[in-house]
């Protein structure tokens, strides 16, 4: 598998402390990745290193297979980001952002730029501080878009949009993969929209990888079982309970599933991705970290 992206060993501190460290990770090249985890985990940080922002203290990381860093113009030039301040010029209007992205731009796509405001319902006439927080949001994402990036980086580009907004966002995101085949590392709170966004996952915990998989090889090995309290030892044996609850004498159990099960007693539940990654997170569960083998595994 190429990867667009790829850290290995990264590591990145603030002072003493580390933001980021021992990191394998990779972002498929044409995949849409949904990278997760709670706040302060890391996915900034590793944003700004991918667009050699900030540069690692451990390890490496390169981007369209070339080492990143603030004197790579020529990769940043074919890489879209979207920083969850997200800056715009706000006296400008919608108009003189195009005309700004025009000359910044030499692969600049006006025609996509104008189609898609008009898609967004954006008038070009409009001042940019005049625009909603979710308007915004959206012109961000459209000028990373006509850029013709071959690969996006957006951190956060859901916060303060409403819900047809993120529909529009996220289908506007998965065109573009799947059209011109664009790079996409996404990072979000709104777990829900990446589950039917994203084909990668990567789950960061306290600047660790915690795991990193398919999205749907995630989501079939995850599932929660409901059946009898005596079965559990067996269970937890073979497979790695994430969460248990008891009563009287049933079990319901979030497991990742080492093996097929089928069980007449059992009942088998499919898991959304936000009850899959909380159960992940969840401090008072502790569960072995993914190793880099297993995660080599999944990338071949
Ligand atoms: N400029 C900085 N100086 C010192 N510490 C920082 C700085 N930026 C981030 N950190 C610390 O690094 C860790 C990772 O922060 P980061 O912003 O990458 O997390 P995040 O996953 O993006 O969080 P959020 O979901 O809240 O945006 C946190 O502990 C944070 O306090």
């Amino acid at each position: 598998m190429t990867l667009a992206l790829e850290a290995s060993q990264l590591g990145k501190r603030y002072g003493k402390r580390w933001a980021l460290r021992n990191c394998d990770l990779g972002v498929p090249e044409g995949s849409v990745t949904g990278l997760v985890g709670l706040n302060g985990a890391g996915k900034t940080t590793l944003m700004h290193l991918a667009m050699g922002l900030l540069k690692p203290d451990e390890g490496s990381i390169r981007v369209l297979g070339e080492i990143t860093g603030p004197n790579a113009t020529a990769l940043i030039s074919r890489l879209g980001f979207i920083a969850q301040e997200r800056p715009l010029y706000k006296s400008f209007s919608v108009q003189d952002m195009l005309t700004l992205g025009r000359k910044l731009n030499t692969q600049w796509d006006q025609d996509l730029a104008v189609k898609t405001l008009e898609r967004l319902r954006i008038s070009l006439k409009m001042r940019v501080g005049k625009l909603s927080g979710g308007q915004q949001a959206l012109l961000s994402l459209m000028m990373a878009l006509a850029k013709r990036p071959q690969m996006l980086l957006l951190d956060e580009p859901f916060a303060s949009i409403d819900p047809a907004a993120r529909r529009d966002l996220t289908r506007l995101l998965m065109e573009t993969a799947a059209s011109e085949g664009t790079s996409i590392l996404i990072s979000s709170h709104y777990i829900m929209d990446l589950e039917n966004t994203c084909d990668h996952l990567i789950l960061l915990a306290q600047g660790q990888v915690k795991l990193e998989d398919d999205m749907d090889h995630f989501m079939s090995e995850h599932k929660l079982l409901i059946g009898p309290r005596d079965d559990f030892e067996q269970i937890a044996a073979r497979h790695t309970v994430l969460q248990a609850g008891h009563t009287g004498r049933q079990s319901n159990i979030v497991v990742r599933l080492s093996a097929p099960f089928a069980d007449s007693r059992w009942t088998i539940q499919d898991l959304s991705l936000e009850d899959i990654v909380l159960a992940y997170l969840d401090p008072q569960n502790v569960q072995p970290e993914q190793s880099n083998s297993e995660r080599e595994e999944v990338r071949q």
